[in-house]
């Protein structure tokens, strides 16, 4: 089941209660198709078929994704359990809570929209035998976390900081200066935008964490480690004979001010940013750094520091919101329990700099579409074949190729990267490129500045490569690549943070609980991460019965060009809509093995509803094209070799 969403862009008065009131408990077909549309079907997959299904919402950044996913959620939350029983109220609110929690940790203005998640989200919400919500878990997936640290010409970092530093409070943080004086705040130009209101979405927020389960010293550690980087990011280094550096003395203190709101020693932090110990067969050693190193130390900081942060809160929510395992026998007849999924990730992005950010985010698109794919248009017309129905196959554009060339083991990018990081001495960046173009030189979907010189959009970008995606053409900027792909966090922060006298910093960073000189295993890539979780999520999404929302962005009221193609058709077609349409056209709606169709429908058969189970001499093929003969449908049908396939109405 597809459903097509096209973002209005403005507030329309469709999501009412007496909207809610008129697709509750109706079929699909009955009502103009609807979010609430899907939302309901989800749900009857769940009550009529004891189905566990999944909404699948996907579309370019800026389309309407995660809008759409918060209009599922309050539907399945005013549909479910009306009698108020305090237990599944709570987690209803609990539910809708969390995004707002998540928007602001987890979401950035980009120039493509102004609130556009920087993290992929999967929500499950587990359902009991008497179909209401008890509970749920979120998985998330690779959060942006170089926003922390750079933003582009006209982008925000996470709104978090923008809602600190605007609230009103910031003197107990010793946030004195203006937003636009915070090096990690203002490399975008833009602290202030009209459409956000960051003062009042702080007010939210912190409604939200009470309602979600906060304590107040767990609330007012977030804001302190978000305070914390933003120090962090004025903080600077002075040379001393350009091999080793100090911490600048400023009049703003950031020093101690970080020592406050982190609870560590201003000596241990600033040692930490300025040395690196090293531990060597004989004795362990504090090696200076020069400035280079130092700003480098200080970004890895601020940035595994939100990332911890960010994931520390998930965990957290998770810890609220999920049903206790040992409770599930009294919510279900077989241990386990419903669930619809909900999958709200980061749409297709090019931009003007891509990065290893947007390589990972596109990668996921492509195993959306693939799943698509699989799901919509090849298994659909595989079973027609199997099934022994006369059939004129439609041909799609398959993606699984470019879903290869990043994934696959010891060939694909991935694979790729992660050689170059795992090479000993000074392997560059560059060196990945030259790598990636010997490699993949003769490859349709792929190519660089090296290959193509004449490329126009490689034309003088000589550290890009360029992939063809099935939504467009990318350029990747390589530089960087390295560094963002082996994510390190020297050992001396985890110890400094582990050490820190408050105990919810200190559980962010358990590994710094290791001695000195203790040799760990060396830990996954951050792209072998990215693609596992992607490979873990296709295999949780195909488990379950699939529902699709297809957002859509509008063209731009003022098209540049009228013989260009819009925006709108470019998404039609590289979302393979009309493949789909097609398909589905000349396809079958509703199948259903004879058996099951027999057994829900032989009272139809008035001719011979009293002789069953006699009637069942016949085979339940046979009784199937009786009913339907009787039914005067024959016209609509096909049989199948096990199937009964029906066209819409
Ligand atoms: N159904 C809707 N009604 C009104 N406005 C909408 C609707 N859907 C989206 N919008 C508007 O479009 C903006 C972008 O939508 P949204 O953040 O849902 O996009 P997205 O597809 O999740 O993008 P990203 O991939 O960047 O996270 C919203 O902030 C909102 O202003």
């Amino acid at each position: 089941m597809v459903i097509v969403s096209v973002n209005p862009y403005r507030e329309l008065p469709i999501y009412s209660a007496e909207y809610v009131k008129s697709y509750k408990g109706r079929e699909i077909f009955e009502r103009p198709p609807h979010i609430f549309a899907i939302a309901e079907a989800a749900y009857k997959t769940l009550k009529q078929r004891s189905t566990n299904s999944c909404i699948v919402i996907s579309g370019e950044s800026g389309s309407g994704k995660t809008e759409a996913s918060k209009v599922i959620l309050r539907y399945i939350a005013a549909v479910t359990n009306s009698s108020n029983q305090t237990g599944i109220e709570r987690i209803k609110n609990i539910l809708i809570q969390t995004t707002c929690v998540l928007e602001s940790f987890g979401n950035a203005k980009t120039n493509r929209n102004d609130n556009s998640s920087r993290f992929g989200k999967y929500m499950d919400i587990n359902f009991d035998f008497k179909f209401d919500p008890i509970g749920g878990i979120i998985r998330h997936y690779l959060l942006e976390k170089s926003r922390v640290v750079k933003q582009q010409e006209g982008e925000r970092n996470f709104h978090s900081f923008y809602q600190l530093l605007f609230n009103g409070e910031t003197t107990k943080y010793g946030l004195k200066l203006k937003p636009e004086q915070y090096n990690y705040i203002n490399q975008g130009n833009c602290s202030k935008i009209n459409k956000i209101d960051d003062k009042h979405d702080y007010q939210q927020v912190m409604q939200a964490m009470k309602i979600v389960g906060f304590k107040q010293d767990e609330t007012d550690t977030i804001w302190k480690i978000v305070a914390a980087i933003i120090h962090l990011g004025n903080l600077q280094f002075e040379d001393q004979d350009g091999e080793y550096c100090r911490v600048k003395s400023t009049t703003d203190g950031e020093l101690s001010w970080l020592s406050k709101l982190l609870s560590c020693q201003e000596s241990d932090i600033s040692s930490t940013l300025t040395k690196r110990i090293v531990a060597t067969q004989k004795e362990i050693i504090a090696a200076h750094q020069n400035t280079t190193k130092a700003y480098y130390g200080r970004d890895a900081l601020a940035k595994a520091l939100y990332e911890r942060m960010f994931i520390w809160l998930i965990d957290h929510i998770n810890q609220t919101i999920s049903i206790d395992p040992e409770k599930l026998d009294s919510y279900s007849h077989n241990k386990s329990s419903l669930v619809i999924g909900v999958l709200d990730i980061y749409g297709f992005e090019i931009f003007t700099n891509n990065s290893f950010e947007q390589l990972c985010i596109n990668y996921c698109n492509e195993k959306l579409q693939q799943l698509f794919i699989e799901l919509v248009l090849k298994q659909e017309q595989e079973e027609y074949e199997r099934e022994g129905i006369t059939w004129q196959h439609i041909d799609y554009f398959n993606n699984k190729i470019i879903c290869d060339l990043i994934e696959q083991p010891r060939v694909g990018i991935i694979a790729h990267l992660d050689e170059a990081c795992y090479q000993v001495g000074n392997v560059t960046d560059e060196m990945f490129l030259d790598s990636l173009n010997k490699s993949l030189k003769t490859h349709k979907h792929y190519t660089s500045w090296a290959l193509s010189p004449g490329d126009k959009l490689l034309k003088n970008n000589q550290k890009h490569f360029l992939i063809r995606h099935y939504a467009g053409d990318v350029t990747y900027n390589v530089e960087g690549f390295l560094d963002k792909n082996r994510d390190t966090l020297f050992q001396d922060f985890k110890r400094l943070l582990y050490n820190s006298t408050n105990p919810v910093i200190k559980s962010m960073f358990p590994e710094g609980k290791q001695d000195i000189g203790v040799v760990t295993k060396r830990p996954q890539t951050a792209g072998t991460v990215f693609r596992n979780s992607m490979i873990a999520l296709v295999d949780i999404l195909s488990s379950k019965q699939p529902l699709y929302v297809r957002c859509i962005k509008p063209n731009e009221e003022k098209s540049s060009n009228l013989f260009d193609q819009t925006r709108v058709e470019h998404q039609v077609e590289y979302l393979g809509l009309l493949e789909n349409v097609r398909v589905r056209r000349a396809g079958f709606a509703h199948r259903t093995p004879y058996t099951r169709f027999v057994q829900r429908y032989k009272i139809i058969d008035t001719v011979r509803s009293k002789l069953y189970p006699k009637a069942k001499n016949s085979s339940d093929k046979e009784s199937a094209t009786f009913i339907c003969k009787q039914l005067n449908i024959e016209n609509n049908v096909a049989y199948g070799k096990t199937k009964l396939f029906i066209k819409e109405p």
